[in-house]
């Protein structure tokens, strides 16, 4: 007999290839009319209780004998919306990912839910005494647990025994829906009556019941005719009393555990010109409320952050939302709280150093449509909003808006499509922007905005490129150019700040064997490991992994004590300051010194207020920072980074020493850079110490043409690992000769298996193959079809695949 009812799609939260699709369930009768695409429901699925997502909703369809119910829904309102739910097979299709991956890069990890069934007490059957006095049954009482923990606890009698007691209905089977975090919830007492009721109500118990006349009293004056509910000032009896004479109700709400610091309100200062042209510009396109994409190039301290805030206040005007997104590292306190101080508790904001709760609190406002301005790193760019008007990315350079997980989705790929979505604005901003976006202006994809003067009128500052081969020549072998250790002196007797900065942590990048020439490598990963010197003492490390090992005189191979750290980090740079001028005070900021949560904003804050001269760090400190009393920048060595093997280090290496040079001469007086360098006549440095964009622009994009790199094509790169070398070498040949046998553009390149940059790493062998194309579409199905196959025998093989599309970096 077939039957009619509501069908429910759900995507299953598992990863793996096998489960990539919806499956059917019906809703049970009292629940058709509530379910709704993206809620969260408890689903069996071959035996086991599974959490997942609706993915869609059919009413009146056949019901066949072998589908399922819904066992439960956890959502009374959906936690995505229809066009997240768009958005996720989006992402499917741009970047080769399952629906599971998708939606859970979408929804934070904050709402993941687990199905587990119980057992527990029945209520409908009396239970003898003798089953009453068991520990058995005193143990199900207090615990609730799952067959299998009695099973665990109580043996195979135990098991029997609750199977006859499930069997008389003693106990029932319950399933318990555990959720990662709940969300936070206030209580508000709200007014029933007209005040007048109230007072007088209040007049009546003045001397019988003191805290109900003054509740009530509260309530009768509160603005809205409610109060939000301290229990230190109302205890419960209180409540209760008024509420069961119909004074007053108690109504729960949903709110955020993020509490925040409380940021004066700031007044807008008048635009310059410049940012007037730029704002009136974008206001006209959101007035027209069309889909527009904008680049925002403006120099170093140019102002671009007013910009943002006055293009979002006119997109409240409009009554719409605003995303704005700004790299993980940059999001300080500070940054949040220019935005806080004019917008208030109207944003939102959402990045990794949030709690579980918290996310998921912030992730309820804006759904709620109570924030509709959202703060965040990459992930924000999922942020629920119902009327996107206008999404920013800052910093629009940056390669981390690129995720390297699956899906490895690009952020700034995914605000342009969720921009098309809503009709609203897309805003790159800023000092250094990349080739890509520049390529999307010279392809009419997106329009240009420039902002070439400081919003303080004050030039930019002045670049020096000291040749460190003179240095050596002239006998000077420590780490600072005569030039630049005179700069940092007159800098600090004039009580003004210095950055110095270098693109390496650790005390040295590796260990070499002057002898016989060994290098001391991980066990595990194909790479040096990096020198650290913590406290006096030394060890080495392995970036890729946990390995570390103490330091050791001698060299492993030749016996000979002649090893030599090679490669200056971060950690010597610090020792050689301190030992050169004791005086100073030294802030260092990298990954080393910033693991703890709280530490970051406590060095910029130490910075900030001037408790170190000297703040030494990574690109950490070229992002965003506006510190006003910083005259002098150094940079140590400009070289590492051009030595990186990457078709992007020319690239980098100019928007580092740009933005980093940018730090200097902010407010108060005119800003010094000193570029350290063996390689003064390389045209990334050169260009970047006359502010010459132009000049490198031309030249990187001629490069980048001619050997045909992004942005002149798009690349895919296919990335086997195995412990088995020969089993990560075969996956990716096998993926190869797919390519090859399916007949694909001629524009296509694939380019052959071979080791990845770093060939092992944590004892597994990488294998990739290369893949340049001009249109995605043109080779996805292709490449979907060879990945999936390759993918599903990799697995078995206990190895793994990762395809990164639009890739950024290879290897
Ligand atoms: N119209 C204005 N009048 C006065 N001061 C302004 C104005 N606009 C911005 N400023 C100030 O100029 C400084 C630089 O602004 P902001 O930090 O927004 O620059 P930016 O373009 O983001 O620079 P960067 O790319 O280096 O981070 C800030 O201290 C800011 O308060
Ligand atoms: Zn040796
Ligand atoms: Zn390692």
């Amino acid at each position: 007999m077939t039957r009619i009812g509501t069908v429910v799609e759900v995507i299953i939260d598992s990863p793996g290839l096998a489960l990539d699709k919806p499956f059917s369930y019906y809703a049970p009768e009292h629940q058709t009319a509530s379910v709704q695409a993206g809620q969260r429901v408890v689903v069996s699925f071959h035996h086991q209780h599974k959490a997942g997502i609706i993915w869609a909703v059919r009413p009146n369809e056949e019901i066949t004998d072998n589908m399922k119910p819904l066992l439960d829904v956890v959502d009374e309102q959906p936690v995505l919306t229809r066009e997240q739910l768009e958005l996720a097979e989006w992402l499917c299709t741009r970047y080769v990912c399952t629906l599971n991956d998708a939606l859970s890069a979408i929804l934070p990890g904050a709402f993941r839910v687990k199905g587990k069934m119980t057992v527990r007490l029945g209520t409908s059957v009396d239970v003898p005494d003798d089953v009453l006095a068991t520990p058995l049954w005193k143990y199900v009482a207090d615990h609730s647990p799952s067959v299998k923990e009695v099973s665990a606890k109580f043996g195979r009698t135990g098991k029997a025994q609750l199977d006859a007691w499930l069997e008389h209905g003693f106990l029932v089977q319950h399933l318990a829906i555990q959720e990662e975090v709940k969300a936070s919830v206030k209580n508000w007492i709200v007014a029933e009556k007209p005040s007048s009721a109230l007072l007088a109500a209040a007049q009546n118990r003045e001397k019988r019941a003191r805290r109900q006349a003054d509740l009530l009293r509260q309530l009768a004056e509160s603005d809205r005719g409610e109060i939000e509910w301290s229990r230190r000032v109302y205890n419960k009896g209180t409540v209760a009393a008024v509420v069961s004479e119909g004074l007053a109700s108690v109504d729960e709400r949903p709110t955020s555990r993020l509490s925040w610091v409380e940021v004066p309100a700031a007044v807008a200062p008048v635009l310059t010109e410049g940012q007037s042209r730029v704002v009136s510009r974008i206001g006209m396109t959101l007035d027209a409320g069309k889909h527009q994409t904008y680049l925002l190039h403006g120099v170093t301290g140019s102002g671009k952050t007013e910009v943002y805030i006055r293009s979002i206040e006119a997109t409240l005007q409009k009554g719409k939302s605003a995303i704005v997104l700004v790299p993980e590292i940059a999001l300080t306190p500070q940054m949040v709280g220019r935005f806080y101080a004019r917008f208030g508790e109207r944003i939102a904001v959402l990045h990794s150093g949030l709690t579980m709760g918290e996310r998921r609190d912030e992730w309820g406002r804006i759904l709620r449509g109570e924030a509709n301005i959202v703060i965040g790193a990459r992930s924000a760019v999922f942020a629920p909003v119902t009327r996107l008007g206008l999404l920013i990315v800052d910093e629009e350079h940056e390669p981390s808006y690129k995720q390297e997980e699956s899906p490895h989705y690009d952020a700034r790929d995914v605000a342009i499509r969720r921009s098309e979505t809503f009709g609203a604005v897309t805003l790159f901003g800023s000092a250094t922007p990349s080739l890509q976006a520049l390529h999307l202006v010279e392809q009419g994809q997106a329009q240009i905005l420039m902002l070439p003067v400081r919003a303080n009128k004050r030039p930019l500052p002045r670049v020096d490129v000291i040749d460190m081969r003179d240095e050596l020549r002239e006998g000077n072998k420590s780490l600072f150019s005569s030039r630049l250790a005179d700069e940092i002196e007159a800098t600090v007797s004039a009580n003004q700040q210095v950055i110095l900065f270098l693109n390496r942590r650790g005390y040295a990048a590796s260990m070499l064997c002057r002898a016989c020439g060994e290098r001391i490598r991980c066990p595990h990963c194909d790479i040096s490991l990096t020198v650290h010197r913590q406290g006096g003492q030394m060890s080495l490390r392995c970036h890729y992994c946990a390995y570390e090992e103490p330091y050791r005189a001698n060299c492993p191979a030749c016996k000979e004590p002649a090893l030599r750290a090679f490669g200056i980090g971060t950690e010597q740079i610090e020792e050689a300051l301190k030992e050169q001028w004791p005086h100073l005070r030294v802030l260092r900021m990298d990954v080393d010194t910033t693991r703890t949560k709280g530490s970051l904003q406590r060095i910029v804050e130490g910075f900030e207020r001037r408790e170190a001269d000297v703040l030494i760090g990574t690109q950490m400190i070229a992002k965003g920072l506006d510190f006003p009393h910083v005259r002098l920048v150094g940079v140590i060595a400009a070289d590492t980074m051009l030595s990186v093997p990457d078709y992007r280090a020319n690239e980098r290496t100019f928007q580092l020493l740009t933005q980093v040079a940018g730090r200097a001469g902010r407010a108060e007086t005119d800003g010094v850079t000193i570029i350290q360098t063996y390689r003064p006549e390389h045209f990334a440095i050169t260009a970047s110490s006359r502010h010459d964009f132009q000049t490198f622009y031309q030249e990187e994009r001629s490069q980048r043409e001619v050997f045909r790199y992004p942005p002149f094509c798009e690349m895919a790169v296919f990335l086997a690992s195995h412990e088995d070398e020969r089993l990560a070498r075969g996956a990716a040949s096998r993926f190869e000769r797919e390519l090859r046998r399916a007949s694909l553009p001629d524009d296509v390149a694939i380019i052959p298996a071979s080791p990845s940059g770093i060939q092992r790493i944590e004892d597994k062998f990488r294998y990739q193959v290369v893949l340049k194309y001009q249109h995605w579409d043109s080779v996805r199905a292709v490449v979907d079809g060879a990945f999936r196959l390759v993918k599903l025998k990799m697995n078995q093989y206990g190895g793994a695949c990762r395809l990164d599309v639009n890739a950024q970096r290879i290897g």
